[in-house]
């Protein structure tokens, strides 16, 4: 088995997949924050026989990790923020600083479209920008949901914004303290992915495909205008595009990849952004 491990700020992502088939056999997620103590759910690691990293936790956390999964599985891959990678050259003044999770989402979108927006809905969004071609033209990062949420201390952080909620009822004016900082961070989150994309595909000329991932993925989706596909695996996505290990991915075909979202026509993303900046 192939253990993959996205360590977040909020949530370390893990999941097992099948050399032979290819297949994800489990998955699961334990608090960034706690120990990986014994009974919390994390995967059986007699089965593993390679791991692959991304991480954005602090360095300490991440050899901690590394020093427990060299003891039990022979090949340890972690992943690094590259000057250049598979097509790719990072946008960053100093490559190594990009957030791990973000390269990850960049090289997969890369090879699933040719270029992409990668938007990943965390702890915090974070959006990025590659060019058809390869140029990745670094991008930005703004409080997640949670962080707005907990930032605003009004008890509210508990209260999840429930995915399945129809979109129109989140624009409507908040009832409540809940309803107030749900939608007034929802409305926050979608403004501003609308317009850092329409800004930046104005700006260099092109219309580019937006894929979305992260946890509150689904949630920032129902706000989202513009056409686009969420990607659940996106950041594993990357790290198979690093480092194929079953017949597939050394095939190019990347777990759980979306079909390539359509592209709307550059003169539409600029009439809405000119229509925006009437208002
Ligand atoms: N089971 C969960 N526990 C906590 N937060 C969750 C869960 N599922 C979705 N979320 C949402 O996803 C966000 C964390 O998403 P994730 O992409 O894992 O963050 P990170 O990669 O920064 O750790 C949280 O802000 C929260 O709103
Ligand atoms: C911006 C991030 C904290 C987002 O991480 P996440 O929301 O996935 O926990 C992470 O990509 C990071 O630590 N980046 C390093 C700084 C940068 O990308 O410029
Ligand atoms: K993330």
């Amino acid at each position: 088995m192939i253990l993959d491990l996205d360590i977040g700020n909020t949530l370390s992502k893990w999941r097992l997949k099948d050399v032979a088939s290819s297949e994800i056999r489990s998955r699961g997620a334990v608090w960034t924050r706690e120990e990986w103590r014994p009974g919390a759910d994390i995967p059986d690691l007699d089965v593993v026989e390679a791991v692959r990293i991304s991480s954005v936790a602090r360095e300490s956390v991440l050899r901690d990790t590394v020093t427990l999964l060299r003891r039990q599985v022979g090949v340890v891959h972690v992943a690094r923020s590259t000057s250049e990678a598979l097509g790719v050259s990072c946008g960053y003044d100093e490559p190594g600083r990009l957030g791990v999770d973000r390269w990850m989402g960049v090289l997969a979108g890369y090879q699933l479209t040719g270029g992409c927006c990668s938007v990943d809905c965390g702890s915090a969004i974070t959006m990025d920008f590659v060019l058809p071609g390869g140029r990745h033209l670094g991008g930005y990062i703004i409080p997640g949901l949670r962080l707005m949420k907990e930032s605003l201390k009004l008890g509210t952080r508990n209260v999840a914004i429930d995915p399945d909620s129809e979109a129109d009822e989140l624009l409507a004016p908040g009832r409540n303290t809940v309803e107030a900082v749900n939608h007034g961070i929802y409305m926050s989150a979608v403004s501003a992915v609308n317009r850092i994309y329409s800004e930046v595909c104005d700006r260099e000329g092109v219309a580019l495909p937006l894929l979305l991932t992260g946890g509150d993925a689904r949630v920032v989706s129902r706000g989202l205008r513009i056409p686009h596909a969420v990607w659940p695996d996106m950041v594993y996505a990357g790290l198979e595009t690093c480092y194929p290990l079953t017949a597939a991915e050394r095939a190019g075909r990347l777990a759980g990849a979306p079909l390539p979202p359509s592209v709307p026509p550059l003169e539409k993303v600029r009439a809405g952004l000119a229509f925006s900046m009437l208002l």
